[in-house]
């Protein structure tokens, strides 16, 4: 895995666009918006949300905010959005028009969400529901991560669900649930389709959707100090992604 300071920052985003049509797709926690110790907390420019708009327009459309968070609640930090979108990691996609993209995610079984609640009451840890996933977060009690991991991993494996790990959480998701598949889906439509892919994230739910990126012939941009298996450049944090977006 490379070490993110070994690896370069991107050129610059109007040199890209210079040489063709290229669509950026961007994680939310941690690159878009600093790292907070519970999901509430985040702090969110109050014109993000125009900002992203306006970035849109730049790329003609090809711009798609892909997040773990159920995209009802990435809607309460970020207001209503006008952009194409995939929330739940990826399970839950929209074009910019607000129409959906694929078929509408299954939410996850009754017990496995009763399972995951349970032990976060027990544990004192956060429990998030989602739409489509659940996850227990212990960013508040590091101490309790191994159990919550093979909690979840025995849950996942009981109701034939994924985990997905990120940052002081562990998340359940239906099968084929990932953010690279959602950039699959997107470059099969318009104006995304024949552009070259650039994912941003900083966790490890987001190699997925650079590996895909890859596959079309794109590449990835790690953020934060992660170590990344498939980031072809880097950039060190929130500030340096909204500097080298020009937001
Ligand atoms: O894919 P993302 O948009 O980056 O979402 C990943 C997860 O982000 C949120 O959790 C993370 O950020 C919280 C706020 O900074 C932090 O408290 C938590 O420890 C992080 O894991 C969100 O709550 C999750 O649902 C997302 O999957």
């Amino acid at each position: 895995m490379a070490s993110p300071t070994s690896l370069p920052s991107p050129p610059g985003l109007a040199d890209l666009l210079g040489q063709g049509p290229v669509s950026l797709f961007v994680d939310f926690d941690g690159t878009l918006v600093g790292i907070a110790p519970t999901p509430d907390a985040i702090t969110v420019p109050t014109d993000l949300n125009l900002r992203l708009h306006s970035l849109r327009d730049r790329l003609a459309g090809r711009l798609a905010l892909v997040s773990g968070r159920s995209l009802d609640d990435l809607q309460s930090h970020l207001g209503t959005l006008e952009i194409a979108r995939a929330g739940s990691h990826g399970a839950s996609r929209f074009r910019a028009d607000g129409s959906r993209l694929g078929q509408a995610p299954r939410g996850l079984p009754d017990d496995a969400v009763a399972e995951l609640r349970s032990f976060a009451e027990t544990h004192g840890l956060l429990y998030e529901q989602k739409s489509h996933g659940g996850a227990l977060h212990f960013r508040s009690r590091p101490e309790s991560s191994e159990a919550a991991i093979d909690h979840a991993k025995a849950v996942a494996l009981r109701h034939g669900l994924e985990l997905t790990s990120g940052k002081s959480v562990a998340e359940l998701v239906r099968p084929g649930a990932n953010k690279g598949a959602a950039l699959e889906a997107f470059m099969g439509i318009e104006p995304f389709s024949g552009s070259t892919p650039v994912f941003i994230g900083d966790d490890v739910t987001d190699e997925h959707g650079m590996a895909a990126a890859i596959e079309f012939s794109g590449f990835g941009i790690a953020v934060g100090e992660r170590p990344s298996k498939a980031a072809r450049y880097h950039l060190e944090d929130v500030a340096a992604v909204h500097n080298w977006l020009d937001l």
